[in-house]
């Protein structure tokens, strides 16, 4: 569906995407995990065709942007960071207008309204108008003005920043029923709980390059233990720091990461680890033992957190 090699992406004398290959198959969901400024958008924004490619080559449906940039439009679906509908109108009429540009006649817009406002449950908002909506309502309405083309490919950018969890679970359940009905879905996000959730394949993306691909699973079992123990010890607010505690601990775990506030020792028993470190007489203010994450794996292969 989608193919890109040495991909790049250049502004100026700055390049956000400095060669990425990439291959998205039919019907898979696809993910770009990254921090801000890890040049997820900029690539998306050329899957899109809407950017133009500075380097590589690149192939959507087969086609190519440079060349084939209407085509490729009409047969895919975009749902920007923002959401970009226009918040005078009403739901009802934001999509029809927009069914309207792909040039479907009246009738079947109409159809085909009804048919996504009941998909993406805001049948009884169908007459409010836009400004009137919570935030998740208004992600939901950009996503089924996404889909108005019955696109084969849905290209998300940041799907869930800035909804509070119940609308992500909401935006994530209609994802995913999208992902049933056969549509190839490609997302970017910084939520590692959102990759883990929604992609069956990823590419951890940081400055402009991708440091790891695989399943989510696969992924955090190349690059990570199966437990964390996460530890808070107490520390002066001013100055204070968790690696003198590292020093006391490392020899726990097979790894120990110094987080500003906490130390996390990577280990395939947590428990267990815990209960060695009281046994050595130390009392951390808190501790948590859970399973690795996408968050462990991003943290082991560029030293910092996703988000800061
Ligand atoms: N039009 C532009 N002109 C100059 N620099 C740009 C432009 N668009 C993006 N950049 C820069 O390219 C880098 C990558 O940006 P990009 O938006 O692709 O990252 P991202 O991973 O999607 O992050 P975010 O989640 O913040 O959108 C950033 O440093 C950004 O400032």
């Amino acid at each position: 569906m989608i193919r890109a090699v040495g991909l790049r992406k250049r502004f100026g004398d700055f390049e956000a995407v400095r060669g990425i290959d990439v291959d998205v198959r039919r019907g898979e969901s696809f993910g770009f995990l990254g921090p801000n400024g890890a040049g997820k958008s900029s690539t998306m924004r050329m899957v899109a065709a809407v950017s133009p490619v500075t380097e590589g080559e690149l192939r959507i449906l087969g086609m190519d942007p440079a060349t084939d940039g209407p085509a490729i439009r009409a047969r895919i679906g975009v749902c920007p960071q923002d959401d970009t509908v226009d918040t005078e109108l009403s739901v009802r009429e934001n999509l029809y207008i927009y069914g309207r540009y792909f040039g479907l006649p009246r009738k079947e817009v109409r159809a085909r309204v009804d048919e996504l406002l009941e998909f993406v449950q805001l049948t009884e908002k169908a007459n409010a108008v836009v400004d009137d909506l919570s935030g998740g309502m208004k992600r939901r309405l950009t996503i089924a003005r996404s889909l108005v083309n019955r696109p084969e490919i849905l290209l998300l950018d940041e799907p869930t920043t800035g909804l509070d969890p119940q609308a992500r679970h909401v935006v994530w359940e209609r994802l995913f029923a999208l992902k049933q009905q056969g549509v190839t879905l490609v997302l970017t996000t910084h939520y590692m709980d959102e990759a883990e959730q929604l992609t069956d394949r990823l590419v951890v993306m940081d400055k402009g390059l991708i440091v790891a691909e695989g399943s989510p699973l696969s992924l955090i079992a190349e690059h990570s233990t199966r437990e964390v123990a996460e530890l808070r010890f107490p520390v002066p607010p001013e100055g204070g720091s968790h690696a003198p505690m590292a020093a006391q601990v490392e020899d726990l775990a097979d790894r120990v990461e110094v987080l500003p506030d906490r130390l996390l020792l990577y280990t395939d028993d947590g428990e267990e680890c815990v209960a060695k470190v009281h046994e050595r007489g130390l009392e951390p203010a808190a501790t948590l033992v859970r399973r690795s994450s996408l968050e462990d794996v991003f943290l082991r292969l560029t030293g910092r957190t996703l988000v800061d």
